[in-house]
């Protein structure tokens, strides 16, 4: 039994007092207190010896929390914060062992009496965390849920630890069982995965022991060192003004109700990993259960990036520009970030970006002169392919700088539509 320093409960949602005698928080809230890792909002696990769904619906009232029941028979329910959550459940057996013992990594399964503030670390938790190393609790539990072979590569990342080499013989073994699991776990693992800041190294080594082709069979070594590159891109990144578009979480619109991780970096990565057809990306990334918003994202950049690279080798034209532009629209960061990493010269994004960065400049950011519905009102052009054509035409007047306003884009297709009239009746 080790006595340590109580926890800081101060941002806990819930008092301690609240909590029967015999109730230990467990999983990764004692992981990261033990580390000194303070999150502002832990989401917290507790294991009680009785009634655990009973007490979690009396604190759910008394706190005005949301209530999940996960496993009524297994006695297991969830309080819902604002900012976080409170699992509750009952312990298995006699004592702490058997749960504890059902866990995935020895480093998670450290429990922690919140009455008396003394670790239970049965399995050896506390020296993998002192030689910052991930171990299996055993074999039979990474293969009883498979998701736990990603969870270390993540994990690892995450902490900055290494996975001791009998966990990365198993997991080998293990990888093709990842098809097992419900894409969506999958999916939450792999977004933190790409969200960790120095997770190239543990990507390499999910990719080298086989984790990650069953959900992303297109990557291979160059892609990861495409990976490799974006990372050190991205951790050294010269345009401050565009990072905040980068890293601000768009999750808000591409993944409603989902809590952080999505971000534009993590989409410029993942897109590293997928397909470079964009079409094939999008099948690996349905079967993944993203959004249509975060599939629409990849694509555009797996695009940008099959068109764009070579003319970057020389300084963009006026016109060139303006259609990069309106390829990438407000996804340019992610792009300028992929640019730089597959060797695009700074010098060449740099006029780029200047542009982009000021919301009146009329190439990056061009008004558009006329509708459809302009063109039919004022020259009687019927509703058709016709009208597809001339704003067409009105566009590429307006990339290549010849008309810059309403008046002289109407001029333009009046201009247009009498020399048409001419050539069919000279
Ligand atoms: N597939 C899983 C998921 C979770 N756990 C156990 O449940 C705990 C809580 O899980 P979760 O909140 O998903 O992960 P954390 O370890 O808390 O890590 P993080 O906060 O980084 O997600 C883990 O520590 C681990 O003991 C497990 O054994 N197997």
């Amino acid at each position: 039994m080790v006595v340590i320093q109580p926890f800081d409960f101060s941002r806990w949602p819930i008092a301690v007092s609240d909590l029967p005698a015999d109730t230990y928080l467990v999983g990764g809230a004692v992981r990261d207190a033990l580390l000194g890792r303070t999150t502002l909002y832990p989401d917290l696990d507790f294991i009680v010896p009785a009634d655990a769904i009973a007490l979690t619906k009396k604190l759910a009232d008394k706190y005005k929390a949301g209530l999940v029941v996960l496993d009524r028979q297994r006695q297991i329910a969830r309080l819902v914060f604002a900012n976080t959550t409170v699992d509750i459940a009952q312990r298995h057996g006699e004592t702490l062992l058997t749960d504890l013992s059902d866990r995935d990594f020895r480093l998670n399964a450290i429990a922690y009496d919140i009455h008396h503030h003394h670790l239970v670390d049965p399995l050896g938790g506390l020296l993998d965390l002192q030689r910052r190393q991930i171990h299996y609790v055993a074999p039979a539990n990474l293969a009883a849920d498979p998701l736990r072979l990603l969870r270390a590569y993540r994990q690892a990342a995450q902490l900055q630890f290494t996975i001791t080499p009998e966990t990365r013989q198993v997991i080998q073994t293990l990888a093709p069982q990842l098809r097992r699991v419900a894409a969506e776990r999958v999916r939450v693992e792999l977004s933190y995965l790409l969200s960790a800041v120095e997770g190239a190294a543990q990507v390499t080594l999910a990719f080298r022991d086989g984790v990650l082709a069953v959900w992303l069979p297109s990557v291979t070594e160059e892609r990861i060192t495409h990976y490799h590159a974006l990372e050190s891109t991205l951790a050294n990144f010269p345009f401050p003004a565009l990072w905040p578009a980068l890293t601000t979480s768009i999750a808000a619109t591409t993944a409603p109700g989902e809590p952080q991780r999505r971000t534009l970096a993590a989409l410029a990565k993942l897109t590293c990993l997928v397909n470079a057809s964009d079409r094939q990306a999008a099948e690996e990334l349905t079967a993944l259960t993203y959004t249509t918003d975060e599939i629409r994202i990849v694509q555009v950049l797996c695009r940008l990036l099959s068109h764009w690279l070579v003319p970057l080798e020389q300084p963009l034209n006026r016109e060139q520009a303006f259609y990069l532009f309106r390829a990438a629209g407000s996804y340019f960061p992610a792009f300028v970030a992929l640019a730089l990493s597959r060797g695009v010269a700074k010098e060449h994004l740099v006029p780029l970006v200047k542009a982009w960065l000021d919301p009146r400049n009329p190439i990056a950011h061009p008004p558009q002169l006329v509708r459809g519905a302009d063109l039919v009102e004022a020259f009687q052009v019927s509703p058709g392919p016709r009208v597809g054509e001339l704003l067409r035409a009105v566009e590429a007047a307006q990339a290549r700088g010849e008309i810059s306003d309403r008046p002289q884009a109407l001029a333009y297709v009046a201009q247009l539509l009498n020399s048409s009239a001419e050539s069919r009746h000279p």
